[in-house]
């Protein structure tokens, strides 16, 4: 159980120990740059002392890289210490502790930022990485329930679990989003946890089919194990735009998440694709270049294929 010390993962943490006696183990990542982050650790391990839950606290110092933002960095940086954390620790589970809120926050996020539907699916209950499986079991509940859970067990904010100052910093849109706008979707669509839930999973489905179709495509146009290698142009052109678009996002996806296992690196931007499918439209002949910044790293044609690298070819 990846636990912060933050309420939520704090009643995951109590209710996975009641649920599954002596078989649960808490993982926490300190970060090195918080202030607070030494009173998250302390509160964690008050929680688990007694209950001889056996904790594990994995250091990190997730600065960002130039053009990254630092919710990414620490996102990354987190991801990759609770897969180290877990694998020494011998567990083959990890669950975390975001809820029903955290999902709408997310999907409104993606809406925001007008994301594609990897974006709209927003988070998934369960998939595996790393060698591990990951869980979500959290995701239908709404978070205030979890405080009246807490706080039905004799716990409260600063004795039992404590609240991230930087939660409330309005600065980032997932904080306004929570302050802000939830508030006013209770008020008009009651039942917006569930139908944007809904949403979230149609999305979700429609994206399955659309990898399912990519995969097909990546295997027909000789995508290769190695994802510098791309498809070959020619088998490529002879698809619609729409099916080149989605096989080349996937192509992209792939060759980002083996070069950044955590996803800390910016992706392809729907600017950086549309400008490579018009590269693609304008390939007709032998000597036509294509080369162009896409995501964190460039595409080029190489002979007959495109290829993508992040580093100097
Ligand atoms: N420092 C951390 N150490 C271990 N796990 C963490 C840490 N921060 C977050 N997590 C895990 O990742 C999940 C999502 O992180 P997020 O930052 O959205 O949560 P949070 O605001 O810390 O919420 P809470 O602590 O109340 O669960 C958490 O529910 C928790 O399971």
């Amino acid at each position: 159980m990846a636990c912060s010390g933050g309420a939520d993962s704090t009643a995951l943490l109590l209710a996975c120990a009641e649920r599954w006696p002596g078989q649960v183990q808490a993982l926490h990542v300190h970060h090195g740059l918080q202030a607070a982050a030494d009173g998250f650790e302390a509160q964690v391990r008050a929680t688990c002392e007694p209950l001889n839950i056996p904790l594990h606290t994995w250091r990190v110092d997730a600065r960002h890289a130039p053009g990254q933002s630092p919710e990414d960095a620490a996102r990354g940086a987190r991801y990759a210490a609770l897969t180290e954390a877990a694998l020494m620790a011998g567990v083959r589970d990890v669950a975390l502790a975001q809820h029903a809120d955290d999902q709408v926050e997310t999907l409104l996020l993606a809406l925001s930022r007008g994301a594609g539907l990897p974006g709209l699916a927003s988070m998934p209950q369960a998939w595996e990485r790393g060698g591990l499986r990951w869980h979500r079991p959290l995701l239908d509940v709404p978070g205030a329930e979890l405080r009246v859970w807490l706080e039905a067990r004799g716990l409260r904010a600063g004795a039992g679990w404590v609240d991230d100052p930087s939660n409330a910093d309005e600065r980032y849109t997932r904080n306004r989003i929570r302050a802000r706008l939830l508030p006013v979707l209770d008020v008009v669509f009651p039942q917006f946890r569930a139908t944007f839930a809904r949403s979230a999973a149609h999305a979700a489905q429609a994206q399955r089919l659309l990898n399912e179709l990519a995969v097909q495509d990546a295997a027909a146009t000789g995508v290769g194990i190695d994802p510098g290698h791309g498809p070959r142009i020619a088998e490529l052109r002879a698809l619609s735009r729409d099916r080149q678009a989605n096989l080349l996002r996937h192509w992209l996806r792939q060759a980002h998440a083996m070069a950044d296992p955590h996803g800390g690196s910016a992706n392809a931007s729907s600017a950086q694709l549309e400008e490579l499918l018009d590269q693609v439209a304008a390939c007709a002949t032998r000597g036509h270049r294509i080369e162009l910044k896409v995501g964190a790293g460039r595409v080029e044609r190489r002979g007959d294929i495109l290829a993508w690298y992040n580093h100097p070819a």
